[in-house]
């Protein structure tokens, strides 16, 4: 798909290429602009995407900057000029990743005449971060923007929790749930698209109903429970460290974990890793996450999905994903390598993103779901 975004609404200057975008958001570059330090989350990364070796000291660094510091701390604990500084370089920022609500109207001149498919990050995107993983509700408000923007446009939520959890905490049946990064698709109980996909499986969701899956990692069930089951043992000792199941995938929480702890965490979860050379070990918002080593990411569960939709390869659709999250990156990559669609980055620091424009937090990706849908009702009159 061509993506003829019409000349952007703010001050950087305009290619001419043939796709009227300024060359910056057509391929993956990284940021000219110098942020000061600590302002750019970095990670410490080699090429085949598994992080160094966990004993080395860029994991500690890694660590401490996996998740932005509540706002509140991050302007409190310093001087007004820190706060002035970070709003500079946040708005410096704003200006290679635009805010995807003052470029609304940019947007929706693109998307005219298009079917648009929306992914949905959950945490950090549909709830805000909070300390306990258990606790990451989303608000009624934001429950009625989903199930609104779902009844005008096909909608997933991509998470890298277990589906049944991403579910308990949405609740919405009109949507499709991908849990474990991309790793367990299920689709809507009356929606059967998936139904002739030749690896797809019948099975009863919660509630008795017919649901059909797609789970492209399911031979890793069992490493996964015996991993799972370790990282809880060693992890024992730990106070605060939390280990969540997420079917194809566990994540081990250092949020709640003493500073001073950080490294003991990191060293044991590698020692047990070591030990897995099918599983791999990534790095979220002060997430350690465990995975299998399958080439199947959150882009090739959008992939898949458009797939099924029937929306692959169209050049009158338009996907747009929504994340705050460095696995949300493989989305990202996605849309913007194939010209397909908008990644739109939910941040409120710099950060350096494949995505094409960017939301502060939650209530901003809440206020953009409702513009979708009154632009598609305003459509429809
Ligand atoms: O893909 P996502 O839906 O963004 O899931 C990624 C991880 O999200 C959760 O952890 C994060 O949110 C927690 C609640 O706000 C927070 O306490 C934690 O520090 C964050 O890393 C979830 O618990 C993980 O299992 C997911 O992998």
């Amino acid at each position: 798909m061509d993506l003829k975004t019409p000349v952007l609404a703010d001050p950087i200057p305009i290619n001419k290429s043939r796709l009227g975008i300024h060359s910056s958001l057509l391929s993956y570059s990284p940021p000219r602009t110098v942020f000061s330090r600590g302002l750019i989350l970095s990670i410490p990364r080699k090429k085949n995407g598994v992080l160094d070796d966990v004993r080395s000291s860029s994991w500690l660094d890694a660590m401490k900057s996996s998740s932005p510091p509540p706002k509140k701390l991050a302007f409190d604990a310093n001087a007004e000029l820190d706060s002035s500084d970070t709003d500079i370089a946040y708005r410096t920022w704003m200006l290679k990743y635009p805010s995807a609500l003052s470029s609304f109207e940019q947007i929706t001149h693109f998307a005219k005449g298009k079917r648009l498919a929306l992914f949905l990050d959950y945490d950090g995107t549909l709830s805000p971060i909070v300390d306990n993983p258990n606790c990451a509700f989303m608000s009624d408000d934001m429950r009625s923007a989903v199930k609104n923007v779902a009844e005008c446009f096909p909608t997933a939520i991509i998470s890298g929790r277990s589906r049944d959890k991403v579910y308990e905490f949405v609740g919405l049946t009109e949507l499709f749930y991908a849990g474990s990064h991309g790793m367990d698709i299920m689709s809507p109980a009356k929606n059967g698209v998936l139904s002739g996909h030749p690896k797809c499986i019948k099975s009863t969701d919660k509630q008795g109903k017919e649901v059909v899956l797609f789970q492209p990692a399911s031979e890793f069930l069992p490493m996964i429970e015996e991993v799972f089951t370790s990282l809880v043992e060693i992890t024992k000792g730990i106070n605060g460290a939390n280990v969540e199941n997420n079917k194809f995938c566990v994540s081990v929480h250092y949020r709640n974990v003493d500073e001073k702890d950080w490294m003991t965490i990191a060293q044991r979860v590698g020692d047990i890793l070591q030990e897995y050379p099918r599983l791999r070990l990534t790095h979220g918002r002060k997430v350690f996450e465990v995975r299998p080593v399958i080439d199947w990411n959150k882009g090739k569960a959008v992939e898949f999905l458009l797939e099924s939709l029937g929306l692959s390869g169209c050049d009158d659709v338009l996907p747009i994903y929504v994340g705050d999250d460095r696995t949300d990156e493989d989305a990202f990559k996605v849309l913007r390598e194939g010209n397909r669609g908008y990644g739109i980055l939910v941040s409120s620091v710099p950060k350096e993103s494949r995505a094409f424009y960017s939301l502060r937090d939650p209530s901003e990706v809440m206020e953009f779901l409702k513009a979708l849908v009154a632009w598609n009702r305003s459509n429809l009159l």
